[in-house]
């Protein structure tokens, strides 16, 4: 037999483990404007990116993205049902070998927690795995802080026992960064936290060539991570909607809090996203909010024959799925 054959275990070097670092940040703090920005930025590494969703079925993230078609990133994997630690403790890791024996080996690996994480115990995992000799470990957990909202995120109250999942994302932070910096004043900028960059549009970073320091992420006692409060409605519609009117809607859902579930009770939501069809317009609209503030864009062309599919995530308390979807409704035209 060819002694280079032999055994090939062996030749792999010490330098062939493969990092891996966690982006977290509350509901809309700008951690996929973030992994675009690294995406995007010239790296010549191969990097897959894992996002895990909260609740969206289909995935709207993967669609949001600059590098949709493909060409900045090698590979999407999506971990769904909500929560990474509750769902894929066990295949998380195994998840990633599979994908690195299908595909070759990646030289970086970004993971984007759903808003609503507890990065601990998703952090926990890469631990584990790394007695067990896996070849990807924790790098790192980035926390991005929405500038604008997040003193309203962090003071929220929990029922007992819950933490505020905003805290524990900042304390287990290894690197914060302050985003949204266009939206605050200068006298509110928030001196008090260490290691802070202050981004716009979560730009202007080295991220890729910088090192965290190796603090202990390795607390798992956390049961009740997720908030129970907040749940998802997905809605779906074909055709072409009404804008204008749909707008005025949406305002008086963010802004005028004035649209209530069936209990009567005021829907409070804290991020909506999506993509809709609008007449006269060729290309897909972007919608975006985070708590009131709202963003819409114009992406990608609808092609000729493809079915115009309109889709609006909407995370919050008090979130009813069947008035939403009638409030909607109203104003798809065809
Ligand atoms: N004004 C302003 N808007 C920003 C900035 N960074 C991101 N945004 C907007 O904030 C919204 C949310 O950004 P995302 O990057 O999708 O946030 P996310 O953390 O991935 O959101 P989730 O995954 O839903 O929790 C989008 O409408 C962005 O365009 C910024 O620096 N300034
Ligand atoms: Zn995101």
């Amino acid at each position: 037999m060819d002694e280079e054959e032999a055994c090939p275990e062996l030749v792999e070097d010490d330098g062939s483990k493969i990092p891996v670092t966690i982006i977290t940040g509350y509901l809309g703090a700008g951690k996929t404007t973030l992994l675009n920005y690294i995406l995007n930025e010239q790296h010549n590494r191969r990097i897959a990116v894992i996002m895990n969703e909260f609740g969206q079925g289909d995935s709207i993230e993967k669609s949001m993205s600059v590098g949709q078609s493909g060409e900045l990133f090698e590979e999407w994997l999506e971990l769904r049902n909500g929560c990474l630690c509750c769902s894929v403790k066990d295949s998380g890791v195994k998840a990633i070998e599979n994908l690195m024996e299908k595909k070759g080996k990646f030289d970086y690996i970004l993971l984007e927690t759903t808003g609503l994480a507890d990065p601990g115990p998703i952090a926990s995992i890469f631990w584990l795995d790394s007695e067990l000799g896996s070849e990807i470990y924790l790098d790192g957990i980035v926390t991005l802080i929405d500038g604008k909202n997040c003193l309203r995120s962090l003071g929220e109250e929990r029922p007992k026992g819950i933490i505020n999942e905003c805290v524990r994302q900042i304390a287990l932070a290894d690197l914060l960064i302050v985003n949204k910096t266009d939206l605050i004043e200068e006298d509110e900028s928030m001196n008090s936290f260490a290691n802070i960059i202050a981004t716009k549009r979560s730009s202007g970073l080295e991220i890729l060539s910088s090192r965290w320091s190796d603090k202990d992420t390795t607390s798992t006692s956390i049961s009740n991570h997720l908030e129970q409060n907040v749940s998802t409605a997905l809605i779906e519609f074909e055709g072409n909607i009404d804008l204008e009117p749909l707008e005025t809607w949406l305002q008086d859902l963010l802004w005028e809090k004035n649209i209530k579930n069936k209990n009567n009770e005021v829907m409070e939501i804290l991020r909506c996203k999506g993509q809709l069809s609008s007449r006269g317009c060729d290309k897909r609209i972007l919608f975006q909010a985070v708590y009131e503030l709202y963003d819409k864009v114009e992406t990608t062309e609808w092609l000729e024959n493809e079915r115009r599919i309109n889709k609006l995530v909407f995370i919050g308390r008090n979130v009813d799925h069947a008035i939403l979807a009638e409030g909607i409704q109203q104003f798809i035209l065809n």
